[in-house]
């Protein structure tokens, strides 16, 4: 297993993604993961957002992090598809971002869905208008061989059923499952059950804790964290993330964990790191 990081990390010591490239090459690590901007934004213009926009060529991007001796474990296209957006908004960004990926020689891009029950819809009518998404994204998906995976984030992906369907949506081994060890586990749910009953589906890991004060507050009431605001091995996810490594390396789980928390400009990421890598040990 390899880590990485999610640069989400830096949102709020403002770096931009060069900064990331440099943090990453100072501690070792060869795997980033960030969002991708569609589109232009001026705090990202200015050079105050970890994050890297369809703008931006993919190509010389690429090379520019060898300089880092770092690659892309994953990009994040994840704007939430089972809303009545979503095919319109949600669908052409994610179809933009797999030729994207493809030149900056990125294999992954997470998808997922909204945070909340659709406005407007049952569920079964978002689960149907889901259906057809994923399927005329995994068509190009599979053209360009890159690995769509769902991550465990919103109302539909936090309830295990829901998700087992929606890895049915497709019948392709392009469609997989970024696990999330913190969102899973905010909703009130078992991280470890979801990665033993989603085992044979998972390509990328997001290594998420949860601090004790926002499980109390939150735990079975939400479903996503934006950024956890507790260092890895810190919070009450850890025992259930030592499991869930546990599981993965039994079966020989070669992909990316991505670690998910603050930064606090270095520290609280550098701490997670060292607590993950001593688990890998
Ligand atoms: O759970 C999340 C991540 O996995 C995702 O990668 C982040 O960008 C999101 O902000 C966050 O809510």
């Amino acid at each position: 297993m390899k880590i990485g990081f999610h640069t989400d990390a830096f949102n709020s010591a403002y770096w931009n993604f060069d900064q990331c490239l440099q943090w990453a090459n100072d501690n070792g690590l060869n795997f980033i993961e960030c969002g991708l901007i569609d589109g232009v934004s001026w705090i990202h213009g200015l050079g105050y957002q970890p994050h890297v926009a369809l703008y931006e060529d993919p190509l010389l991007l690429r090379r520019k992090m060898e300089t880092y001796g770092v690659a892309f474990s994953q990009v994040d296209a994840a704007f939430p598809l089972s809303g009545k957006e979503g095919p319109l908004y949600g669908v052409p960004y994610v179809l933009k971002t797999i030729p994207w990926a493809k030149h900056a020689g990125c294999d992954c891009i997470a998808t997922t869905d909204g945070l909340h029950k659709p406005d407007g819809l049952s569920d079964d009518e978002a689960m149907e208008a889901m259906k057809r998404s994923y399927g005329q994204i995994v068509e190009v998906a599979e053209a360009y061989e890159i690995h769509i995976n769902i991550e465990v984030h919103g109302y539909f992906t936090t309830n295990p059923d829901r998700l087992a369907q929606m890895l049915q949506f497709c019948d392709s081994d392009y469609l997989g499952l970024n696990l999330d060890t913190g969102n899973s586990f905010i909703a009130g749910q078992d991280p470890v059950d979801f990665c033993r009953r989603f085992l044979d589906r998972i390509r990328h890991v997001h290594i998420k804790d949860v601090s004790e004060s926002l499980a109390a507050a939150a735990r079975g009431d939400q479903t996503g964290i934006a950024v956890s605001q507790c260092a890895i091995g810190d919070g009450v996810n850890a025992e259930n993330i030592q499991q869930v490594l546990a599981i993965l390396s039994e079966n020989r789980f070669d992909g990316v964990l991505s670690m998910e928390c603050e930064g606090a400009g270095g520290p609280m990421i550098e701490k997670s790191l060292a607590w993950l890598r001593k688990q890998l040990a």
